[in-house]
């Protein structure tokens, strides 16, 4: 963790009277957005990942169908038509959202990624596609909104109309909570394994929660109201650390080649338990026996180097990231009297081993007053909210 960063950025983000001043501007921009030159895109441009939300309108008119340039139609086709984009890019299908209102129009958000390492190559792609020959404004959040602003300018002639991170986070969950059903979710019976599983959660009086993003690193947001919040702290240990370590230690190469390989492991060969030292449970301050006690802590014997296997280490090095993730968050939430966590973030995608560690955690050790919550489309709300932010005349 970052030293002292607790309250270096407990900065409460309050609406004013300037909010609100903006807000009615907003509204009444809102009335003419439907002017805002399509294509309608908004990118979380993180440390790791980009997110690309595009929202394609499904309510054209034949005059505007005839009156769509070539390029925004082979655009729109090319997106639409492919769930892969070369080598690296994903359209996450099973997350598009159909029928959605966006500014006064209908269609439907498609959910894309790529690593942020292959920014040149998806510059280039988009020069290729014609992006070039549009002036127009891409909304942006994340830190490579900033990093990559010039690359955009100079390689495409796009304007990046910059938000903030966890100002476009919030505003997405709220978005996204309000037109998904079925966004919100919890692991009941997070205390028997055999038993565990997702079930729904009626996310519609959301206020106040604790929102743990677990990208590259992991920001902790406490949220009082829609334009109410503080980040609370942040840990460096993250999504990023899970995955450099896994990749140090086992030799893999991919996110999902390292949680298919956590998920064949056993971490009880790799940390040093309670157990392994008491022998048994330290009931006196109710520590049972099978916790860790050491993360990795069996590692310095070279005979039990010797027999541990790659899915072991990947198994450890997930545990240990998860569990030190929940006890900050839960941590927080007692200091911050909030009983709802929130997990969101990419460190999450394909992976129900931490998020039933998670369930489990916050259940057993607040004895049941604390619930984890997650959401569906876990990535991607701070490219929705910057999407939502951009109000087209920037
Ligand atoms: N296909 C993938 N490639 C790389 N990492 C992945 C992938 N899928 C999930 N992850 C995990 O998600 C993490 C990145 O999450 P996310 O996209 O939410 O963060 P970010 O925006 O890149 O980071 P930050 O917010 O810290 O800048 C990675 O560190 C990794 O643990
Ligand atoms: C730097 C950000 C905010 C970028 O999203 C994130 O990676 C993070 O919160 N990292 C943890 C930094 C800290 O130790 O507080």
């Amino acid at each position: 963790m970052a030293p002292c960063a607790s309250n270096q950025n407990s900065k409460r983000h309050v609406s004013g009277e300037k909010e609100t001043e903006r807000s009615v501007c907003q509204w009444s921009r809102k009335r003419r957005s439907h002017r805002r030159p399509m294509p309608w895109f908004g990118m979380d441009i993180g440390g790791t990942l980009c997110k690309l939300v595009y929202f394609e309108p499904k309510d054209i008119t034949r005059d505007e169908l005839d009156s769509e340039i070539e390029i925004l139609r082979n655009i729109r086709k090319y997106l639409t038509k492919h769930s892969a984009y070369g080598k690296t890019g994903h359209r996450d299908m099973h997350l598009q959202l159909d029928n959605v209102p966006l500014r006064g129009r209908r269609g439907t958000l498609h959910f894309i990624r790529f690593p942020t390492c292959e920014m040149g190559n998806f510059l280039a792609l988009a020069k290729s596609k014609g992006m070039a020959t549009l002036v127009t404004t891409v909304s942006a959040t994340g830190g490579g909104a900033y990093k990559f602003e010039n690359d955009f300018r100079k390689e495409v002639n796009l304007k990046l109309a910059k938000f903030d991170e966890f100002d476009s986070l919030i505003s997405g969950i709220q978005y996204i909570d309000t037109h998904n059903p079925n966004e919100c979710y919890y692991w009941a019976n997070p205390t028997e394994m055999e038993k565990c599983s997702k079930s729904s959660y009626d996310f519609s009086n959301p206020y106040p929660f604790l929102l743990v993003n677990i990208g590259s690193g992991v920001s902790i947001l406490a949220v009082y109201g829609p334009n109410n919040y503080k980040r609370v702290t942040g840990t460096s240990i993250g999504g990023g650390t899970f995955l450099g370590l896994c990749c140090l230690l086992t030799g893999c190469n991919t996110f999902e080649e390292a949680i298919e390989l956590a998920a064949g492991g056993d971490n009880t060969n790799v940390d040093k338990l309670v157990r392994d030292i008491y022998g048994g449970d330290y009931e006196r301050f109710g520590l049972p026996g099978d916790l860790v006690a050491s993360s990795f802590g069996q590692m310095n014997s070279r005979e039990k180097r010797s027999k541990v296997s790659r899915e072991d280490l990947a198994r450890a090095t997930l545990v240990t990231i998860t569990n030190n993730i929940g006890s900050i968050a839960r941590m927080c939430a007692l200091q911050e009297h909030i009983d709802r966590v929130v997990f969101i973030g990419n460190f999450l995608r394909v992976n129900p081993i931490s998020m039933k560690m998670l369930a489990y955690a916050m259940d057993y050790w607040s004895n049941g007053t604390m619930k984890a919550l997650f959401l569906e489309h876990e990535g991607y709300f701070g490219a929705v909210g910057c999407l939502l932010r951009f109000n087209g005349h920037d």
